[in-house]
């Protein structure tokens, strides 16, 4: 399955620190009149620059110590050593399993022994998450082997495996404002920074710097898995723009935990994501990480229930079927669903789980009027009995053809931290990608990096933050489409448009091939065609297959 990837164009040139390809972008600029649609394909010539060096990468979670951070930390390092262990039902052995870059494929195209897929991961150089050091803090002073026991995710053979090696972890102590988390939340909080916000964020300030020259590390990026906050009230003269923020911080006024790690990691330079709902990129936060040309990205990872409806409505509405109600319930006895079973935080989450559908809906007015949408409800509820293992119960009713009425009932049960873990690998392994990519836009003379609201982490999350103006895409494939377009588009590669015309025309024409399969005599009556990977070649009046020997094709078939 490994392989090394070269791209064999003169529009890609390799150097020893940098791909830099040349890229047309195709799009189409669209005009409404009336009732007359003009489409107008445009092509722009843009330039991709990839740094191909991936450095040493350290992580710093904020709520190290909860569940989703423990298990992401373990399951780091029972790759890192290969371990395996053993279970009721037999052999486990560590794997990335749900990460899409570590887990998933894209395919390269066809070759004479089939379409060729590779790992997502294999596209452009990557962090791979075995490198990956972790550090951060949390409101629990718990150590990170008896937080991994704490969690209850990981089977027990394997946490006695991974323990002598979790018990050094130590979360830093974190800061803590009650009022933001649910009030269950408390007797957790023995490891709390005193002193004003302005110097509980200077202290996150000096947590990071200190990580990143004691680890050695190149890049520090940090990611909020600490619990779902409420929100934030949005304020002018308080959190409107970065230097309102800055001096509510040094005033002491109203500002989440969430941002004000927001703004500690900026003004450190570190990339920082949202894993939780709440709104914790209030506008002075964006406009910070815009001055300073960091990245910031979220909001609430998108990992089991929303992500499957992200799908599913996907394909309702794009197959003509109109979706009419939606009711997702969930139970949980994590300590998050403890968390979210207060009013306050439940409503963060139900305001990034209900938001999700809204995209898809609006693209098809057939099926959906002005300002129409499905029922949509979005229940939680905390039963501690089950624990990590969430229990999500989905019910999708839609409207078919002549009054017809369809209902789809789903029941998912998994355990939401081995859900997350791999979209936090996700996250940071974009996120580091994208920190290393630059654009020259057409005409342009100097290259640019991305905006810093990161839309490609859109994907990987419930309510994604984009770049004002942007058009927010919750649609599962769509989204997937985008990350690997960009990455091909760095490789100087079209986006996959799985058109395959070469295979669906009556003479058959097949991409320029290393070993020539056979030769494509077609004279109208026969031609070459693939059926299930193999070659059907009509010779002699009989169709028969050809068959991919172990060097290529077999060459003396004629048609
Ligand atoms: N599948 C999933 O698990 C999933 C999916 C989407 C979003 N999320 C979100 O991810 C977050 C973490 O989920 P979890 O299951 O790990 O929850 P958890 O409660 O097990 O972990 C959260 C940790 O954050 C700590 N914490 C709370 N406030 C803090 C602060 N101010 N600073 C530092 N630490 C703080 C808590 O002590 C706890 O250890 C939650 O907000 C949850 O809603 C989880
Ligand atoms: O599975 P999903 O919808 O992506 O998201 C999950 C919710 O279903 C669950 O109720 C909540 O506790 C988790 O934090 C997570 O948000």
């Amino acid at each position: 399955m490994p392989g090394i990837i070269t791209i064999d164009s003169p529009n890609v040139k390799y150097s020893d620190t940098h791909i830099e390809s040349q890229y047309s972008y195709q799009t189409t600029a669209v005009r409404r009149e009336g009732s007359t649609i003009t489409v107008s394909p445009d092509t722009h010539e843009m330039t991709f620059r990839t740094e191909r060096t991936v450095p040493r990468v350290g992580v710093m979670l904020v709520g190290w110590g909860g569940n989703n951070g423990s298990t992401v930390t373990a399951a780091v390092l029972a790759n890192r050593m290969g371990l395996s262990w053993t279970t009721k039902t037999g052999e486990k052995t560590a794997n990335y399993f749900g990460s899409l870059f570590q887990s998933s494929t894209v395919s390269l195209g066809m070759a004479p022994e089939g379409e060729v897929h590779v790992p997502f991961r294999d596209l452009l150089p990557m962090v791979h998450p075995d490198d990956i050091i972790f550090d951060g803090w949390d409101i629990s002073s718990m150590d990170l082997g008896r937080a991994m026991e704490r969690a209850q995710v990981l089977d027990w053979s394997l946490q006695e495996e991974l323990r002598p090696h979790m018990s050094s972890m130590k979360p830093r102590p974190s800061i803590f404002i009650p009022e933001f988390i649910a009030a269950n939340q408390e007797s957790r909080a023995d490891n709390v920074l005193s002193g004003t916000i302005a110097e509980q964020v200077e202290q996150i300030r000096a947590d990071i710097r200190d990580f990143w020259q004691s680890s050695g590390v190149d890049k520090v990026i940090v990611l909020w898995t600490a619990n779902t906050e409420r929100f934030c009230d949005l304020t002018p003269g308080v959190n409107d723009t970065a230097e309102n923020l800055l001096a509510t911080i040094q005033r002491g006024g109203e500002v989440s935990p969430s941002t004000l790690f927001a703004v500690a990691s900026i003004l450190e330079g570190c990339a920082y994501i949202n894993g939780a709902p709440q709104n914790t990129f209030v506008p002075g936060a964006v406009e910070l990480a815009v001055q300073k040309g960091v990245f910031i990205g979220g909001d609430d990872f998108k990992s089991g229930q929303t992500k499957i409806k992200s799908v599913l409505v996907d394909f309702l509405v794009s197959a003509g079927i109109k979706p009419t109600c939606i009711v997702s319930y969930n139970h949980l006895g994590n300590n998050d669903g403890m968390n979210l079973s207060a009013p306050q935080q439940f409503r963060s989450k139900e305001i990034s789980k209900s938001n999700v559908v809204d995209d898809m809906v609006q693209s098809n007015p057939i099926l959906f009027g002005p300002g129409e949408k499905p029922d949509h409800c979005v229940v939680i509820k905390y039963v501690p009995y089950v624990g990590d293992s969430k229990r999500a119960m989905d019910e999708y009713s839609s409207e078919i053809m002549m009054g017809g009425l369809n209902t789809i009932a789903l029941h998912n049960t998994c355990e939401d931290s081995l859900l997350a873990s791999p979209i936090i690998l996700d996250l940071v392994m974009m996120t580091e990608l994208c920190q290393r990519v630059q654009v020259r836009a057409p005409g342009e003379q100097d290259f640019q990096s991305f905006h810093s609201v990161l839309a490609l982490l859109s994907f990987f999350c419930k309510a994604p933050l984009m770049p004002p103006g942007a058009p927010l895409v919750n649609a599962f494939f769509r989204q997937r489409a985008a990350i690997e377009n960009i990455m091909r588009a760095c490789l100087g590669l079209p986006p996959q448009s799985n058109m395959q015309l070469e295979y669906k025309l009556q003479t058959g024409f097949l991409p320029q091939l290393t070993k020539p399969a056979h030769k494509v005599l077609a004279n109208g009556t026969k031609a070459a065609a693939f059926h299930k990977g193999k070659a059907l070649h009509a010779t002699n009046g009989n169709a028969n297959e050809a068959h991919a020997n172990g060097e290529g094709w077999d060459n003396d078939v004629e048609i």
